[in-house]
């Protein structure tokens, strides 16, 4: 895959991002000055519950939200607001992965078709494309007779896995993954987790690993930002975030994860509802 961003700077900066959604005559402020990095190869999860605004971000990075203020940089490049032609180019080089794979698949068209099709709007000899396909559902762990079936044929892990060798087909160097496995059963969830890290490593793509469930970003991710209300509250190491948090905001969420030990789950719960709890009234 490609090589380290430029002079050593991170693959992505975010920097004080804004961004603000009309809702009728007025305005909802769904990010409030969000910064965060991801270096080459690193995996930088995001975290929060729902409406925290983490697809919001991710969304920007990506091109799909306005951003009001603020600068988004990819590889030094100003990219907060690429778009035409500029933004297909950015294609090659940033991809998604989005929750759901069945509507993200065409379903008239074969996997083969669906993984070539990238490559060869963009110049690619028929050939070649055929290659790399054969090389990217290997990376993904699907047979190569896979190209002649259609969406429908496989089941929901399947699936994702086909929009991941999508998503790989023209080597991009960063990855956005917006819920990848919410949609997927347990055992499923952890194959394809073990797949995305067994890619990193064999490919060196970086992920913005967006996810509500600290469990997963737990398995995952190098580094850890957690969303609150719009801001990031809390970006830190995984084992420092994900184990000893220090924002009050990401100990509930912590707290909030289910463990499998049904008393460790039942302390967990006392503490929670205890951090919950609203302040008890001054005595008058
Ligand atoms: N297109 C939109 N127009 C208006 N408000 C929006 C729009 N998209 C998102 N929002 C609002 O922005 C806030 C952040 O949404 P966002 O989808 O980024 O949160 P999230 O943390 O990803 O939540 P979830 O995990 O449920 O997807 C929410 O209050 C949401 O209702």
């Amino acid at each position: 895959m490609k090589s380290a961003s430029r002079d050593g700077a991170p693959l992505l900066e975010v920097d004080d991002v804004v961004v603000d959604y009309r809702r009728g005559r007025s305005t909802f402020r769904a990010l409030k000055g969000v910064s965060m990095t991801i270096g080459a190869g690193e995996c930088v999860g995001l975290v929060g519950e729902s409406g925290s605004g983490k697809s919001t971000l991710g969304k920007a990075v990506l091109g799909l939200a306005e951003v009001t203020s603020g600068t988004i940089r990819f590889a030094g490049q100003d990219i907060t607001h690429l778009k035409g032609a500029a933004r297909r180019r950015l294609a090659a080089d940033l991809q998604v992965v989005f929750q759901d794979p069945y509507g993200s698949l065409d379903p008239t068209m074969t996997v083969g078709q669906i993984l070539a099709e990238p490559l060869t709007a963009t110049g690619t000899s028929r050939a070649d494309a055929r290659a790399t396909v054969a090389e990217m559902l290997d990376h993904v762990r699907l047979p190569a007779d896979t190209v002649t079936r259609y969406p429908s044929e496989f089941s929901g892990g399947q699936r994702q896995r086909v929009a991941i060798a999508r998503a790989l087909v023209r080597r991009p160097r960063l990855i956005v993954c917006d819920e990848p496995v919410s949609a997927l059963d347990l055992t499923t969830q952890a194959a394809v987790i073990d797949l995305f890290i067994d890619i990193q490593r064999e490919t060196g793509v970086s992920y913005l690993f967006v996810s509500h469930d600290l469990g997963v970003v737990r398995r995952i991710c190098h580094r850890v930002s957690v969303m609150y209300q719009g801001e990031c509250v809390e970006t830190g190491p995984n084992e420092t975030v994900t184990r000893n948090p220090e924002h009050p905001y990401t100990q509930r969420l912590l707290l909030a994860s289910p463990v499998a030990d049904p008393v460790r789950q039942a302390e967990r719960r006392r503490s929670w509802l205890q951090l919950r709890a609203p302040a008890a009234s001054p005595v008058a």
